[in-house]
């Protein structure tokens, strides 16, 4: 039987890099909470606002309106001190002074190894709800926040598409990502981008060649392409892949191989706007999913997606892996080259 737990205070953050739909998560889980009798305590800036007591009870009236903005109304942060046993020490006080019983945090899988070192000297339940743009946490087969930013990409993209139609030009669009690939190879897919520099491809086809090498063959397959094209030319690149960048690539290319190539580094705008329908809904779900757990009492998840169902996966499993980009998508991309240049 379902073990029913006396809860009477939840306190939920966003922490790391926010993502368009936090809002939506913040919302859901208030409502559910009120449902259940149980009040809801925003702690601001991430794991700075457990550390320094900055909390504020959210009414059902704080969260209305706020399904359909990006950005979070809690604020988010990285938040360096909790990496400490001080910080741990300070952000256990203020959650037995406040009396919390529980704890969701919604971020990615640093703001879990957060929850986690902090699920050691607490004795609260604690749950994650993944929300990055990234895609990149093991276990849940979305992340809040990812649809929307391979949107905005795919809008900017489609904008750059044009002047680079129109001038014939080879752009260099470099993506976000940190250490993953989910948002190049995705957005690339879907704007018909001519090459796709990725961890998943790049990198692994050419480990042993130099950069020097890996430049060449750049150059080369570029100037095959362009031969008699009289065409655009969109090469997206996942960020921190190539040293120095979108805009060190360029440059690299034109010293070496005379090639004439613009930069341009989307950056943070992948992170904001409103989110989309998915991640609303995404978010919906897994804020309700957040509340009904602990209120089982559950501890120690994260509150996932998979195969559209809400699902329940150890924390400890979620931080373990990385979650990479399936190899369907990186073989589709391989067939879709090796179709288009046939017709070139
Ligand atoms: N090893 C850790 N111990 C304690 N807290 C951590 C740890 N790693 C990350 N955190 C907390 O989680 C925050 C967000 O982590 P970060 O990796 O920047 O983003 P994300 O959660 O999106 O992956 C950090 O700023 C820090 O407060
Ligand atoms: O805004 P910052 O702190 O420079 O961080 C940039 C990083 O944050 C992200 O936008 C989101 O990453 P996280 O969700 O893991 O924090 C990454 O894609 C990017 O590398």
């Amino acid at each position: 039987m379902t073990k029913i737990m006396t809860i009477k205070h939840i306190g939920i953050l966003t922490s790391g890099g926010d993502a368009p739909g936090m809002n939506a998560a913040i919302r859901a889980i208030v409502i559910a909470a009120h449902h259940y009798k149980i009040a809801v305590f925003g702690f601001y800036a991430g794991f700075n606002g457990l550390i320094d007591d900055e909390s504020v009870l959210l009414s059902d009236k704080a969260v209305a309106h706020i399904i359909h903005k990006g950005g979070t109304i809690l604020k988010s942060a990285r938040c360096p001190t909790m990496k400490t046993s001080l910080g741990i020490a300070q952000a256990t006080s203020t959650l037995m002074k406040e009396k919390i019983d529980g704890l969701i945090v919604i971020g990615g899988d640093g703001s879990f190894t957060g929850l986690l070192a902090l699920q050691k000297q607490w004795s609260g339940q604690v749950i994650g709800i993944p929300g990055t743009i990234d895609n990149d946490i093991d276990g849940s087969d979305f992340s809040i926040g990812f649809s929307t930013a391979i949107n905005t990409a795919i809008e900017a993209i489609d904008k750059i598409r044009d002047t680079a139609e129109a001038f014939e030009r080879i752009f260099i669009v470099e993506l976000m990502g940190r250490n993953s690939g989910h948002i190049t190879y995705n957005v690339g897919i879907a704007c018909a981008a001519e090459q796709i520099i990725s961890f998943e491809n790049f990198a692994t086809k050419n480990q042993t060649a130099s950069e020097q090498e890996k430049l060449l063959a750049l150059a080369k397959e570029i100037k095959l392409a362009q031969a008699n094209r009289h065409a655009s030319y969109i090469i997206v690149l996942a960020e921190n892949l190539w040293q120095g960048g979108a805009t060190a690539l360029a440059q690299q290319l034109q010293t070496l191989a005379n090639i004439d190539c613009t930069a341009c580094i989307l950056g943070h705008i992948q992170r904001g706007g409103s989110p989309v329908a998915k991640d609303r809904i995404l978010a919906t779900k897994l804020g309700v999913g957040a509340v009904q757990a602990m209120i089982a009492g559950k501890s120690n998840i994260m509150i996932a997606e998979q195969n559209n169902a809400v699902a329940h996966v150890a924390l400890q499993t979620a931080i373990m892996h990385q979650q990479g980009v399936s190899n369907n998508l990186v073989q589709a991309q391989e067939n879709i080259l090796a179709l288009t240049a046939q017709r070139l």
